[in-house]
This record gives structure tokens, sequence and C-alpha cells, in this order.
């Protein structure tokens, strides 16, 4: 019985035979005609056996002898061995014969021991008789067919049965299936035939060939679909991979098979390469204007090449913004550059119009003091704490220039505008209004004349300028004290040069002869008297021998004011007309002074331009300090104030000289001093000159130990010129304890730096206290200067009256003496600072009011 796997090969082979006879006999060259003519000699003997009814028959007998010859014959062909003893053309006989039984045996047992030793398939000679097993037979001769076949293509590989064929590439299945499907021939599709059939029956043939042609044309639809696949597989654009069946794998050679598997290799590699390309190309953002591209991406890729698009896109809008910026950056610091520039130039111009408003002001200060002209400095006070006002009588302050609110009665206020040497705002430092008058204060130093005088209205910060707050603080200290501590500073920077002396002195103008204490409405602090404190200097080279003398007055006025604002009464009353009277003396001797023509200057109308006569009249540098209340109600005392200072501008004194003398100078002034010694001796007036020099009570005037007398003050109020020189008589004291240890008892030896064994200098100091004439006042007050002590007129004024008039400098010696007196001796003194702190005033340590409380500053303070 045939198994459905013969019946399906013999079915096979038929198709293929059939297929390889319709493409032209593309067979095994050399063996196609005897593959037809051996398929007819099937064909005849099939339809032989068919008539005869024994197709099993025909098909033992087409194997045993005569195909078999056919296969003797390839046998040798294609292993070049011999099989067959005689020549083949000799021994086949054309009909098919049979050869004699030796040789045919002799020649079975030479093809089987060939097919051995190729390796071929072989089966027993008795599977060629009847009975025997007719399949290994066919297989046999199969298998030999396949191995001639391959050795005419040229290929030697062992020949190999079976096995699974991997699936092969498109083009080289179609390759594969261009070529016979199986190198059958008709005598082995007749010996499979045979073999399927062998072990029929008869009356089973005609179904089982019924069954081998619809398996055949089963598979004649098979292979059109699988070729119909193959075409369609062909069109698609992709790599596919065809299964091979098994006719087919078996069909393949060894090198088949190594060229399929290098096709494979390449078709991976292509397939690697292209899905490497794509790979890439998903990486590599495609070119933006490539739309075909991009169709033909993934969405996701797509997606991506429009993020990074975008990305580019914002890379590309940052860089140019990156630019712009960069632009804008350089544009800017051109700019800036440009700018500071500018701004350098501007600020070297704000500078230098700085510096040269600073030159004009000096240069207009150098002309004022060539002219001699009175310097005058304006100072604005803050509004007192409590009493802020939200107006201000002060319109404007700039630079020298200050304006000022002037009520008007027709209702529209005007602004009146005045122009002095310096103007301080409100909130003006001490130490910026003594910085702008220190060079002023330091030329006392160098021999200069130096009087600064605060004028005002009563409250308007006189006292705080001159000496400061009530409550004494480092920064509040006032120009007394800080020209005090300049000068010592100086004094200590120059003592390898120069030695200095400096002596201190304090005096108080009081009612013009009374103290007294009381306070008004306006300032309850108010200073009632005029407090001067008098620094004199004098130093002396230590190399060329010059003498330097200088003296400086600092003056804090007593502050004007209208009694009938003030609402005092009494004494207060008094006390007002008494500083309101001598403050319109000091303007008649202003207005005087200020009309150049004037031959007379009334300063011996008080004793506070008595004072200030050296000042105000003489080679000195002199300063006025006007100051100004904020207060709108004080306007009217402001403006007042302001056009005195005007007027006192444009006093002209004539240039400040400095007061130095040369050794030589000075010998000569000693021997003129002596000549007119010995001269007043011939006269016979020794014992006023004696009177003069040694005088017990002026040596204790000297010592300070005036007599009690001179300190009650005169109390009848009368203004004489005889209580102002006892006044002046204990101002005129000088030298401390310090520089009168020098003085021997009778006090013929030197008064400290002023006196010097001079009688002329003596004269200065002594014999003018001991005149009647108020000049006294004048000489006692003036500084030391050598025009005092060469002054013509002054001269022989004293000289007559040293002559006659010691009764008289004794008594007003004893009038009314009210000062104090300091001498600094620098080597003992203590620093400045530490001076300045710890003593409150000079006045209150040597001296301290009977009945009034003495302020910082020495004058005497009033209290409600
Ligand atoms: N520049 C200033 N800064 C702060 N306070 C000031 C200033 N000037 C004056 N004062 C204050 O104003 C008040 C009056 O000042 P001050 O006593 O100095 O006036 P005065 O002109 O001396 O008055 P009088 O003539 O009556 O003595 C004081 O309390 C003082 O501290």
């Amino acid at each position: 019985m045939a198994s459905p796997e013969q019946e399906a090969a013999v079915a096979a082979a038929v198709v293929e035979d059939v297929m390889r006879q319709q493409g032209g006999g593309c067979g095994g060259s050399g063996g196609g005609g005897d593959t037809v003519g051996s398929w007819r000699n099937l064909d005849i003997a099939w339809r032989k056996s068919e008539e005869a009814g024994n197709l099993h028959l025909l098909m033992q007998l087409s194997i045993n002898r005569g195909h078999l010859n056919w296969c003797f014959l390839w046998f040798e062909k294609c292993s070049n061995k011999k099989v067959v003893e005689v020549p083949s053309d000799s021994t086949v006989p054309a009909d098919g014969t049979a050869l004699c039984a030796y040789q045919y045996f002799e020649n079975v047992r030479n093809f089987l021991i060939g097919l051995q030793d190729l390796g071929l398939p072989t089966f027993e000679a008795s599977d060629l008789e009847k009975g025997g097993q007719g399949v290994r037979v066919v297989d046999c001769v199969l298998a030999l067919k396949l191995f001639c076949d391959a050795k005419q293509v040229g290929k030697q590989s062992p020949f190999k049965y079976g096995g699974i064929v991997k699936p092969l590439s498109a083009k080289y299945a179609i390759r594969k299936n261009n070529e016979p499907f199986m190198k059958t021939t008709p005598d082995s599709i007749r010996m499979l035939v045979q073999t399927v059939l062998s072990d029929k029956k008869p009356e089973e043939i005609p179904s089982v060939v019924e069954s081998l042609l619809s398996k055949v044309i089963n598979e004649f639809e098979r292979r059109i679909a699988s070729q119909s696949e193959l075409v369609y597989s062909l069109l698609l654009p992709t790599s596919q991979f065809l299964l091979v069946d098994s006719t087919q794998v078996e069909s393949t050679s060894p090198s088949d098979l190594e060229e399929a598997t290098e096709n494979i290799k390449m078709d991976e590699v292509e397939k690697n390469a292209s899905s490497l390309t794509e790979d890439v190309s998903t990486l590599v953002p495609a070119p933006l204007s490539n739309d075909n591209v991009n169709k033909h991406m993934p969405k996701p890729v797509r997606n991506f090449d429009r993020e990074q698009k975008h990305i580019q896109d914002l890379k590309s809008n940052m860089s140019t913004v990156k630019s712009c910026m960069e632009q804008l950056k350089l544009l800017y610091s051109e700019d800036l550059k440009k700018l500071g520039d500018h701004l350098r130039i501007v600020s070297h111009a704000a500078s230098g119009y700085r510096k040269v408003v600073e030159e004009n002001r000096k240069l207009y200060n150098q002309i004022q003091d060539l002219r001699g002209n009175i310097r005058v400095y304006c100072r604005v006070r803050p509004f007192l704490p409590g009493k802020v006002s939200s107006s201000s009588s002060v319109a404007g302050i700039e630079d020298r220039t200050i304006t000022l609110m002037v009520p008007s009665k027709y209702g529209k206020d005007a602004k009146k505008s005045f122009t002095f040497n310096s103007v301080f705002g409100p909130l003006a430092t001490q130490e910026e209004v003594f910085t702008d008058m220190q060079p002023l204060v330091r030329s006392v130093l160098d021999g200069f004349n130096v009087c600064i005088f605060a004028y005002g209205q009563t409250g308007s910060g006189k006292t705080f300028t001159m000496s400061g707050p009530k409550i004494l603080t480092e920064e509040g200290l006032g120009v007394n004290y800080r020209a005090l501590n300049d000068l010592f500073n100086i004094q200590e920077q120059r003592k390898d040069t120069i030695c200095y002396e400096i002596a201190v002195q304090m005096m108080e103008v009081y009612n013009e002869q009374n103290r007294a204490v009381c306070s008004t409405a306006m300032n309850d602090r108010s200073s009632r008297s005029h407090s001067c404190l008098t620094v004199h200097v004098q130093g002396r080279d230590l190399t060329s021998g010059t003498v330097l003398r200088g003296c400086m007055h600092l003056v804090d006025l007593a502050g004007s004011e209208r009694v009938d604002k003030s609402e005092v009464v009494g004494d207060r009353l008094k006390e007002a007309a008494h500083i309101n009277k001598s403050l319109a003396a000091l303007g008649d001797v202003i207005a005087a002074l200020a009309q150049k023509k004037s031959t007379h200057v009334p300063y011996r109308n008080s004793k506070l331009t008595q004072l200030l006569q050296d000042s105000l009249g003489g080679q000195a540098k002199t300063l006025m300090f006007i100051h100004i209340a904020p207060e709108p109600d004080a306007v009217s005392e402001s403006i007042s104030t302001l056009k005195f200072a005007e007027r006192v501008a444009t006093i002209e004194l004539g240039a400040a000289k400095s007061n130095k003398e040369g050794g030589e100078v000075r010998e000569l002034k000693e021997q003129i001093a002596c000549l007119r010694a010995a001269l007043a001796r011939k006269d016979g007036d020794h014992e006023s000159i004696r009177s003069t020099q040694s005088s017990p009570d002026i040596y204790r005037m000297r010592t300070g130990n005036a007599s009690p007398a001179s300190r009650h003050p005169i109390e009848d109020g009368s203004i004489e010129n005889d209580s102002a020189l006892g006044d002046l008589a204990e101002h005129s004291q000088f030298g401390s304890s310090n520089s009168l240890s020098e003085l021997g008892p009778d006090g013929t030896q030197d008064l400290a730096f002023y006196q010097r064994s001079s009688p002329e200098q003596q004269w200065s100091w002594s014999g003018s206290v001991a005149t009647e004439d108020s000049d006294d006042f004048e000489v006692a007050t003036n500084c030391s200067s050598e025009l005092d002590c060469v002054r013509p007129s002054s001269a022989p004024k004293a000289s007559g009256l040293t002559n006659g008039g010691g009764s008289a400098a004794r008594k007003t010696q004893l009038k009314g003496a009210k000062s104090s007196d300091l001498r600094v001796n620098p080597a003992k003194r203590s620093s400045p600072l530490q001076k300045k702190l710890s003593a409150p005033s000079p006045t209150l340590i040597k001296k301290s009011g009977a009945e009034g409380k003495k302020t910082p500053n020495g004058k005497t303070g009033t209290k409600k």
C-alpha cells in the first residue's frame, strides 16, 4: 500500500516534470533527450501495462533491465568509474533486451560498490527481483540522478538529503523557483509511480491513480498560489522571506545553501544598513524643506522633529536675542562710558566751578583784607525745639546771599537779599563755621590783631556760636574753644622754630559798669553783658630773634532787644537800655567809619566801642558774625541786623599789619626807651617812674591780688571815664602766676613778654591805667602792637599821665575791677582738648561773679 508521502512525492515529481518540459527542457544537459525518451518509454510501457493489466511488472521490468542500464551509464559518466564491462554503446541494446545473467549481476555489483564509494544510497541486488524493496532502488536511482545533475553543473559538494533550509530571501527564492523544482525525469516518475502502485491490487490502482491525479492537481494549484505569493511579495518594497517547502530544501545543494547564506547575509547587511539609515534619519533632523521625507516618517519621529525644529527655532531666536543683547550691552556700555566721561567733565567743571567760587571768595576776602574791610559772616539759627514753625522768615540761602521774606503792609510779601562774606544755614555745624574762620584765627600767630564779634538780637545764637550750647560736647564746642585749641596745637607744632607764649584774658562789660542777674522773656539763658575773651600771643623766632605780637578779641555781645517785646521792667529794663545804648554807640561808630571822610569817630560813647576801638579802627582783621532768628515774628529785628551788617561790611579799615619787629629794631626801641627814662630822671621825676614800675599796687594787680574794693561794682550807674578805667585797670592785668613768678618783688623784672624790661612797654600797660582819660580803656584793651608802642599821640599822654597820675592810677585800679586773666605756660598745660573739656571756662576758673551766674563763655547769664 502506497503511503501518502509517496503519493505526494509522485505528484510533485509529475508536476515538476511537466513544468520542466513546459519551460523548454531546462533539465540537465545531456540527459534531457534521454529523460524524454525514458518518459516516452515509460509512457508506452504504462499504456502497455495498462492494456495488460500489469503495471507492477512493467515497472519491475523497466527498473531491473532497461532503466538500470541507464543508471549504469549515468554512474559511469558522473564518477568516471567503470560499471559495465563491455562498452556501453555495444552492450546496451537499443530495444532494452537483457544482458546475459553473469554480466548483468557483475554490472549490478560494480554499480552498488560504486554507489557505496560515492556515499550514495544503495540497495540489495535482491531488491531488483520480485518481492524486493523497490523503494530502495528508486531512492538510489533518484539520488544518483541528483548527483549526476549536480556534477553536470560543476558542483562537487557531497550530496545530502533532508534537513531544513533557512528561509530564503525573495530574490533567492525567485531564482530558485525559476529553476526546475525537482530534477525529476520521466524515469524517476515512472519508478515512483511503480513504487506507489507496486503493492496495489489491480482493482485498487484506478482509485490510487485518481488520488495521485488529484494530488497532482492540488500540487499545481499550490505551486501557482505560491508563485502568485512570490510575485506579490516581489512587488512589496519590504524584503520578506519565503518558506521553502521540503522539496525545495531537498533540491538545494550545499553550494546553493552557501550562496543562499551569503545572500541572506548580504540581505541582512542591506536590511541592517537600511534600518540603520532609518534610525539615523530619525535621529538626524530632516531638512525642513523636504516635506516628502516628513510624510513618510512615523508620527513620534515627526513630533520629535517638530519639537526639534521648535528648539532649533528657539535656539536661533535666542542667539539672535543674545546677539541683540550683546549689541545693546555694547551700546549701553559705550553710552555709559560717554555718560561717565560727560559726568567726569561735568564734575570736573563743577569742582572747577567750586574751586573758582572758593577762589573768588578768597580773592574777595583778600581784596577785603587789602582794603581792610570788616568781614561779615551771617548765621541762621534753627528753630528751637518745640517751637518749630512751618514758615520761616528766611526765604533762602545761596552761597553768600541770604534772602528774607519782608512782610509788606500792602499784603504781598517782598523778598530782600543781603550778601556777605559767608552765610551759614541752620544746619551748619560748629566745625564748618570755625573752619571758615580758621585762617583768620591763625593769623594772630603771625603777629596780626584779630577781632571776631558776634552780633544779633537776643536769642539768635551768638553765645552758641562763640561758646557752644548749654551742655557742651566736643562737636558743640564754639569758636572760643576751637580757636584756643587750634592756637595751642600750632604752638606745639612750631615749637622747634618759634617760641610762642599765649595768654588768655576774659573781660565783661555789664551795664557799662554794673553787673547784675536777670533774665528776659526772649531768652531764658540770655547774656546780659558783653563778654570778651582776649588772647595775647607773643612769638620769638628762635633763629632770627624776630618777635611777633598779636592779640585776638573774641566778643560775644549782649543781645539787642525790643523792650516792648521782651516785656522787661525794672532792672531788666535798665539792662536792656544799657545794652541797646552800647549797641547804638557801636552803630554810630560804624556809621562814622563808613563815612570815609568823617574825622571823628565816637568810640568813647560806650565801653563796648572803647573795647572794640582798636579792632574797628586799627589795622586789625575784624570779623562781625551776625545772627538771625528764623521765627517770622523776629523778621524786623533780623532785617535791621542785616542792614546794620551791610553797613559794617562797607567799612575799610586799611590793610592789616603784622606786629613784627626784628632784633635791631627792638634794640633801638630799647635804647630809645632808656634815653627817655634817662631824660625823665634828668628832669627829676624819678619818683614817678619808680612808683609806676615797682608799685606794690601794680604788683598786686599783676598777680591778681587787686584790692577787694576793686571787685565792688559801682552802683551809681553813671558812665564815667573813671569807672571805666577802674574796670579796665583790672582787665589790663596780664600774666598768670607762672609769668609773674618771673618778676622780682619790685616788679622791675620782665612782666612777661609784654613788658620785657622796656619802659615803653611798661607804659603800654601800667602807664595807661594811671590816666584818668577814657582812652586808657582803649589802650588797656588794645593789643600790644608796634602801632600801640610807637603811637605818638598816645606816648606823651602816657608819659604825662605817669608823671603825675600815680595816685589816680591806684585809685582807678581799685575801681570796679572785674576781669579774669589766664596766663598759659605751654610747658605745663595739659592737652588742649583735655583742657577744653575739663575746664568749663577760663572765667569760671579765675573768677566767679558775686551775684550773677557765669555762662560758659564768661558772660553774666540771667535766670528768671
Ligand atoms: N546754631 C544753633 N543750633 C542749635 N541751637 C542753637 C543754635 N543757635 C542757637 N541755638 C539755641 O538757641 C538758644 C539761644 O541761643 P543763644 O543763647 O546762643 O542766643 P544769644 O544770641 O546768645 O542770646 P542772648 O543775646 O540773649 O544771650 C539756645 O538754646 C541755643 O542753644
